[in-house]
Formats: structure tokens, sequence, C-alpha cells
């Protein structure tokens, strides 16, 4: 049966702003402070989820997590109405409420870990949810994914849904952002590349900046999800490009079907890992293992510009395209890269750039936006219809956030309560549009 990558898209939420909340994300702490557009952020979003229906893909559609978290600013100690607890926030803790209003659950490569049925020993589809643990506005998410996930792929007779790992710096995961899946193609059984920041019990560490995914949490995610040895590698980033600002692998490699993309410096000792990939990938299409020199492309040019966090994808037609962010265009180099890239003897064939620049300035490319599941046809037929999208669909939304949206947030705008109420107004009716019921705590009261 055919199996169909299927994106889906973190969709922008109404509180997206720029607070330079993650420290070893240099476009995060770069931008850090400036004035965010969040309607512009959310339709930037649905253009390119548009444009991937138009090339015959299938793309889903997350909805965004309520921001601000009053649930986590109670547990904080922050008491009252929601209004007192804002005002008392922005007064006492005013890092708390930047962490509390974060839109970053529209980074959905990072809100799991998914495996294709094929890959799984009860011959389902496996989530887990990423506890996010490194960053506290990050960890918040872990919860609402799982809600959010079990409603859409709601039957059990498909999907399996675990339970985020326990929140421990031994554990800390970040989702699909560290993983990618090597095949003949994705309606074939493929090999998971599971690549970690850091083991806990070696010294092979980064200096500068935290290492985010830890080997035992991968570990974890391949055991629950029933994956076999045979079909799992488990690889270290190299720790020296982290302290780079590659906080995630996403940064410096992108895998589809028998095509993997990396850069030189991506993995510890390359030379080992790229021949523990050729040894353990099982299938009998040649694998295009493509090294990307630091004479071609710096590890700087690809932090600043986001190569590897593109979007490598099968066509229709069988061959690949790459879709990339515009910071790509706008680097002569990595243009040129990516041009010689199209022209070589690889299935990829063409670049799609895109204008993803509010995401991008809190360091978020085309990859990050989208996470990928795998799903054959009667997987697909059983998740929620309306979490699909369609031309109507993208019309629906795009008129849902010019309703809903503001197109500024600066800092002094997180201390408005009116934000709250516009922000829990738009998901209320989202929620909707997309028939999920009530799937948001302040929809449960
Ligand atoms: N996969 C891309 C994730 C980007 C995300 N950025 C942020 O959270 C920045 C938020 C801010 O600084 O306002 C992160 O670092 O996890």
């Amino acid at each position: 049966m055919t199996v169909y990558e299927v994106n889906f898209d973190g969709l922008v939420g109404p509180t997206h702003n720029y607070s330079g909340l993650s420290f070893g994300n240099v476009a995060s702490k770069n931008n850090a402070k400036q004035i965010a557009n969040p309607k512009k952020a959310a339709l930037q979003g649905l253009e390119k989820m548009l444009a991937m229906t138009k090339l015959g893909l299938k793309q889903g559609i997350l909805p965004p997590q309520v921001r601000p978290d009053t649930f986590t600013l109670r547990k904080l100690g922050f008491s009252g109405s929601d209004k007192d607890v804002i005002t008392k926030a922005a007064k006492n803790a005013p890092q708390f409420l930047k962490a509390c209003y974060s839109a970053s659950s529209m980074w959905s490569a990072n809100a799991a870990t998914v495996s294709n049925s094929l890959d799984c020993d009860d011959g389902k589809v496996h989530f887990t949810p990423a506890n996010l643990s490194n960053k506290l506005h990050r960890a918040i998410e872990a919860e609402q994914t799982s809600r959010t996930f079990k409603a859409i792929f709601n039957n059990t007779q498909y999907f399996t849904h675990h339970e985020p790992l326990p929140h421990h710096p031994l554990l800390g995961d970040e989702g699909a952002a560290n993983h990618t899946r090597l095949s003949n193609s994705h309606s074939e059984k493929g090999l998971s590349l599971f690549v970690y920041g850091e083991d806990a019990l070696s010294a092979i560490k980064p200096k500068i900046y935290p290492a985010r995914q830890t080997l035992a949490a991968s570990e974890a995610v391949a055991r629950a999800h029933g994956l076999s040895e045979s079909n799992c590698l488990f690889l270290q980033q190299n720790p020296n490009v982290i302290d780079q600002g590659v906080f995630h692998n996403d940064v410096i490699a992108i895998g589809n079907e028998n095509v993997l993309l990396y850069h030189e410096m991506a993995f510890y000792q390359c030379a080992r890992a790229v021949e523990a990939i050729n040894t353990k990938y099982q299938g009998d299409k040649p694998l295009h293992l493509i090294e990307v020199s630091s004479d071609y492309v710096s590890v700087e040019d690809a932090v600043s510009s986001y190569i590897f966090n593109s979007q490598l994808i099968t066509l229709p037609n069988g061959t690949m395209a790459i879709v990339a962010p515009t910071e790509c265009q706008n680097n002569d180099k990595v243009a040129t890269y990516l041009a010689t890239l199209c022209e070589a003897n690889n299935p990829i064939s063409k670049v799609i750039y895109f204008d993803l620049q509010q995401s991008m300035k809190n360091g978020g490319g085309p990859a990050c936006l989208r996470l990928r599941v795998p799903l054959n046809e009667l997987e697909l037929s059983a998740v929620v219809p309306e979490c699909l999208m369609d031309e109507a669909k993208y019309h629906t939304l795009t008129a849902w956030v010019e309703k809903h949206y503001r197109d500024a947030i600066a800092e002094d705008d997180l201390a408005d309560p009116s934000l709250l109420v516009e922000s829990q107004t738009a998901l209320d009716e989202l929620s909707q549009i997309l028939k999920l019921g009530s799937i948001y705590p302040f929809q449960m009261d």
C-alpha cells in the first residue's frame, strides 16, 4: 500500500513574538525584543502549506497552543483572575511571562517523533510527543501536544500514542528534528537515524551551548515504538557545531527516502558515522549520501541561511525538490551550491524558495515548521479530515487569521490582558473549524 509523507505544519499562533528565549539558537538571541508580526507569520506559514498541496503532496495542519499559558503561571504562584495573573507576572517575573507567551508550538518538527507503521512491531503509526525539557517555554508544550495528537489521530486501530518522556536532563527529547528515515521509499521499511547531542556517560559534549537531545531519550523512543535494532542507528551530533548554533540536527542535515544531505561537520567522527549509515542501510536503491564541504557552505552560512533546514520532498513524478527559505537565495554561496546540487547526479531536481522570515527570525525554517507523518491510505482516511489542507481550508484559515491576529507584538504588549482574550477567542473558533472538539484547557472548565 502506498505510504504518503504527510507534512503537518504548525499553524503560527496569535502571540508570535521575539523574546530571546532559546539559549544556543543564534537567531532567537539576535532578534530578541524586535517587533513581531503574528499575522504575517501565520500567513507565510499557510502560503507554504497551500503550495505543498499544489505540488501534489498531502498536507496537514496542527493548531497552535493556547498562550499565554495561565495554567503554568498559576503553578508558579501567580493567582487571582487571569488579568491579575498576567499583571503580577509582568511585574515580578517577566521572564516567566515571556516563556508562557511563546508561540513556539509552530515548530512542529519538535512536537513529536513519529514512526512509519511499516517500521513498528505492531504495524501501527507511533507518536511520542517531545518533552522539550531543555527550555521552559518549550517544555510546557508537551501536555497539549499529547491532547492535540490524540484528537487528530484518534483511531486506536492505526495509531499508538505514548506519553512524553519524563522531564529530566538525562532524557531531553526534541522530537523529529533529530530523527530522519532512510529507505527506498516511504512505502517500504526504513532505517531510522536518531541523532543526539549528548550521551550522559560520555565526556564528548558541547562547551558553550546545551545539547538538547540525549542518547537515552532517543533510545527510549525507539524502544517504545517497537523499532527493530537492525533498523535503527544512533549517531552523535558534532559538539563543535552545537557550539556554533546548530541546536538541532535538522539545522545541519536533512534526509528523505534514499537521500541524505549533510554538512561535513554534522556528525561526531563524520567518516565513521557515514560508514555506519552505509552498513545499516538496507534499501536496494542506491543511497545518495551528499556531503557538503565547508568550502562551499560554512557552518556559519548553514546557520544563517538554514540551507539544511529545507524540506526535502519527493514529488509525484518521483524526483525530489528542496524547499528552502529565501535566506538561502539571498546568500550567494548557498544559492550557488543549491543550483549546482540540482544539476548533479542525484534525485534532487529543483529548489523552491519561501519567505518564512517571521519564523526564521526565531530560528525556525521550513523543516522546523513541519512534522512528517508517514501514513498509508487507510491511516490517512482515519485522520480528522478537517485537519488536512486544501484550497478551501486555506481560504477559511486565511480569513480566520485576518480576523483575529495583530500585525505587531512588541515586548510590552505581553503585559496587556486583552491579548489573552483575543488569543482564546481565536483558538476557540479554530478548534471548531478543525472539528477537534474541546482540546484546550480553557474550553474544558
Ligand atoms: N526547530 C526550530 C525551533 C526554534 C525555537 N525557537 C524559539 O523557541 C525562539 C523563541 C523566542 O526566542 O522567542 C527553539 O529554539 O526551539
